[in-house]
């Protein structure tokens, strides 16, 4: 028998198909949800620094828009690919609805390894790519932000390329921004900061006091590196983190701010980073490493029907999009693992995006304790309505935050008399 092929969207639409059952939704709206409203595949002609001409492939995805303009990052990998982008578009759909800010779902993507390209080519590669989803981008429309190697500074050359089209500034176009051009204050340690609210909510939950535990953290981006980085910071002992290259582990505790030092020189990777009393290990080994609290900040299937029997933590915070696949959510399930997921778990970065489109659209500024005040809020009710759905329905937290965002979604739907209710 061979080995299924894992794919992203077919990972989606398995779990939506569960929750839409456990919900009793109509069969139109799950089909209706199962779908894109628009995809996009654009080619971005790029010339190199050698002069020679290089063809990139590039996608943008709008997955529904019942409850406001569409929202989502935009990723820079060599393994992007349509249906990846098809179903992170999705997610995003399904995150703002957990967290009941108003917006809609999209995501969007470039084939490329970026560490291959030069950063002039990386602006031509960012701006050409801006040129070709156009159309489909603007502040009442659609909102692009950072993810999987994108970051403030591509924000800004999304922004000002948009800029140069309509002839004025737009700021509201893009978020995740630097903060001198109209980004949020604390939007860059947004994600990561969600993450540790809804840990530490999620172990109190368990009877499990947070300072007490331990905590291994798989990618060492803005992600996984925020999250690393706070918790180091509030004194809990992290004792595993990784990167592409592999990972490090002490069981007293990890040096963070030491390992963040070393990486922020990006041609340094963990593979290299040697310190007395701590160890290397694959990133295999970190997933089922001895821990109390799994926090994978990377991509994509990573914890697989392969490795989930021998997953040591009691809790797992789904920090990347997707890091699950379904097969391996059943096996923990029946070992009693709490998993945190996604669409709730990371949604932390996208209420600080919506914060910072709000105060683009009144030209505000607002201080960085409001955010973090704000954000926190936010985070711990939508913990707490995905936490009464599950309970209601005898669930997951995964199902329970599934259940609230299509709830929402066909709500939504309906009361716009929309495509979502054809019925
Ligand atoms: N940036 C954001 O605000 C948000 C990001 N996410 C998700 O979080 C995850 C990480 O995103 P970012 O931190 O923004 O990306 P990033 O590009 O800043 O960092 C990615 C990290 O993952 C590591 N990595 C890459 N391939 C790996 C592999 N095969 N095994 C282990 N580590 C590997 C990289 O070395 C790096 O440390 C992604 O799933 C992304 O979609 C989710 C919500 C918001
Ligand atoms: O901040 C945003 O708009 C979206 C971030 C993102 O791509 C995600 O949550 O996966």
């Amino acid at each position: 028998m061979g080995t299924k092929t894992y794919n992203p969207y077919e990972n989606m639409v398995a779990v939506l198909e569960q929750a839409a059952e456990k919900l009793g939704l109509k069969p139109d709206e799950y089909e209706t949800l199962k779908y894109p409203e628009r995809e996009l595949i654009v080619s971005i002609p790029v010339r190199m620094d050698d002069g020679t001409l290089k063809v990139f492939e590039g996608y943008r995805v709008q997955h529904n828009s019942a409850r406001g303009p569409y929202k989502g990052g935009i990723r820079y990998h060599q393994n992007a690919n349509q249906d990846e982008v098809k179903a992170l578009a999705a997610w995003m759909s399904f995150k703002c609805a957990v967290v009941n800010i108003p917006y809609g779902g999209a995501k969007g993507g470039i084939k490329v390894d970026p560490t291959k390209l030069s950063r002039d080519e990386l602006i031509r590669l960012t701006r050409r790519y801006t040129t070709r989803i156009l159309p489909l981008i603007g502040p009442d429309q659609d909102i692009p932000a950072p993810d999987v190697n994108t970051n403030g500074e591509v924000m800004g050359w999304i922004m000002d390329t948009y800029s140069m089209f309509k002839g004025h500034s737009v700021p509201g176009v893009v978020t995740g921004k630097p903060v001198e051009i109209g980004g949020s204050i604390g939007r860059a340690e947004a994600t990561g900061r969600g993450v540790t609210i809804i840990a530490e909510k999620c172990l109190e939950d368990l009877g499990m006091e947070p300072q007490e535990q331990t905590y291994a953290v798989q990618g060492m981006g803005n992600v996984g590196g925020t999250a690393a980085k706070i918790l180091y910071e509030e004194g809990k002992r992290v004792i595993a983190v990784s990167d592409w290259s592999g990972g490090v582990m002490k069981r007293e505790g990890l040096d963070i701010p030491d390992i963040l030092a070393f990486l922020s020189d990006r041609s340094k990777a963990l593979k290299d980073y040697e310190k007395e009393g701590t160890e290397h290990i694959s990133n295999e080994e970190l997933l089922t490493c001895k821990c109390d609290v799994l926090i994978p900040a990377a991509l994509e299937n990573q914890i697989t029907e392969k490795n989930a029997a021998q997953i040591q933590a009691r809790v797992i915070v789904e920090a990347a999009n997707g890091p699950t696949a379904i097969e391996a959510d059943h096996i923990l399930a029946e070992r009693k693992i709490t998993v945190i997921p996604d669409i709730l778990a990371n949604a932390g970065g996208v209420v600080v995006s919506y914060f910072e489109w709000v105060q683009n659209i009144q030209s505000m500024a607002w201080e960085l304790d409001e955010v973090n005040q704000m954000l926190k809020k936010v985070m711990l009710k939508a913990y707490h309505d995905v936490s009464n759905m599950s309970k209601e329905k005898s669930s997951t937290m995964r199902m329970g935050a599934y259940m609230v965002a299509i709830n929402r979604i066909t709500t939504a739907g309906r009361q716009r008399g929309g495509p979502i209710s054809m019925a």
